[in-house]
């Protein structure tokens, strides 16, 4: 199995530009791709880990993966998946988040370690671009009639958009442009919603490169949950990285929760784990349910992945102290934080029958 062929098994594909092409490309040889984050906040949630996992997936089958964060892009904002224009932060705001992002990117990323990743940023290469550069060199090849068709754009037609954010795709097929030339990458990866930034990128490399330019695009789909609620949202907000907005406890709890109908999706689509692992815990979610042992996996998996073992040891020791209700060796602190963090089940809604009438 390819890395293409594994990622269709996951269900991790939501639309390619050449599917055949690229599984082509990749048992052929190594290559060298990339995904980008913008620093809009402080920290990562789950729902941004996505891509990021499917590049370590990419790295751990030999491939090298390119971290970009968009210290450029982020001083513009992304107009994908809003109905409204964005408020610019600050310069500084920016640069404080580019650093928090970096810093858990190397949590993730073992850089200089094992890990053969390499991490860029998008100000290096955009910061002292003129403005007639800019017009001249990328504006040119942009049409004003492609840009308006892309959804990102035309679902915002009637609201409106700034020509800043309008131009925001502009900049990330830039980025794609530079990596494709300097760095030799043939795969840009992001959520479903990036579509129009990646096809964007790719008639920029065409336009400029040659229409034989071997490049590629590949989007991931957006998770869904079987009872139809947003995934990664719980009723306390989204699920951080950051283990002060999300404590590892309260990470290890969102995954143990999760619903058997869900439980599999996630274990193919988040973990390392074989598909022979996988396939053994699909038996037991069949044939023993209430074990829960697929959601203990993917919660000492995830819990493990972002939070490390000794967080996830941690998480183990308050859960498995407050089911016994033995709690005696827990600090005031563990206590009250499993209970903040205990999952609330609903009692089942008895039938009421009427008996007169
Ligand atoms: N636009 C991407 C982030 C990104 C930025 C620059 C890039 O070159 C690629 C991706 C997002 O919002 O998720």
């Amino acid at each position: 199995m390819n890395i293409i062929e594994e990622l269709e098994w996951r269900d991790a594909i939501n639309q390619q530009t050449d599917a055949e092409g690229l599984k082509e490309l990749v048992t052929e040889k190594k290559i060298s791709l990339y995904c980008g984050v913008d620093p809009t906040g402080d920290s990562m949630h789950i729902g941004h880990l996505i891509p990021f996992m499917m590049m370590k997936r990419f790295q751990l089958a030999g491939h090298h993966p390119y971290i970009l964060i968009g210290g450029a892009t982020g001083t513009i904002g992304d107009p994908s998946g809003r109905t409204s224009e964005r408020q610019l932060q600050t310069m500084e705001q920016v640069q404080q988040n580019v650093d928090a992002l970096t810093a858990q990117m190397q949590n993730l990323f073992d850089f200089g370690g094992n890990d053969d990743v390499t991490m860029v940023n998008n100000y290096d290469w955009t910061h002292d671009l003129t403005l007639l550069d800019f017009l001249r060199d990328y504006g040119k090849n942009f049409n004003i009639n492609t840009m308006l068709a892309k959804d990102i754009v035309s679902s915002r037609l009637d609201t409106g958009i700034s020509f800043t954010e309008f131009t925001y795709q502009i900049l990330q097929s830039m980025d794609y442009l530079h990596l494709f030339k300097h760095h030799d990458v043939q795969l840009q990866i992001g959520g479903a919603d990036q579509w129009g930034n990646i096809t964007a990128g790719l008639d920029l490399i065409r336009k400029k490169e040659g229409s034989e330019a071997k490049a590629f695009g590949l989007t991931i789909p957006l998770m869904l949950k079987a009872d139809g609620t947003k995934f990664g949202k719980t009723a306390g907000g989204a699920i951080w990285l950051d283990p002060k907005k999300t404590t590892p406890f309260e990470f290890f709890q969102f995954w143990l929760n999760q619903d058997d109908r869900d439980v599999i999706k996630y274990l193919k689509f988040f973990t390392f784990l074989t598909q022979d692992e996988i396939s053994a815990l699909a038996e037991k979610v069949a044939t023993e349910p209430h074990k829960r042992e697929a959601q203990k996996t993917l919660a000492r998996e995830m819990t493990h992945f972002v939070h490390g073992q000794k967080a996830l040891d941690e998480a183990e020791k308050i859960t498995s102290a407050l089911f016994t209700g033995d709690v005696k060796n827990l600090t005031a602190d563990e206590i009250e934080e499993g209970f903040k963090n205990m999952p609330t089940f609903e009692a089942p809604k008895e039938e009421k029958t009427s008996l007169i009438g």
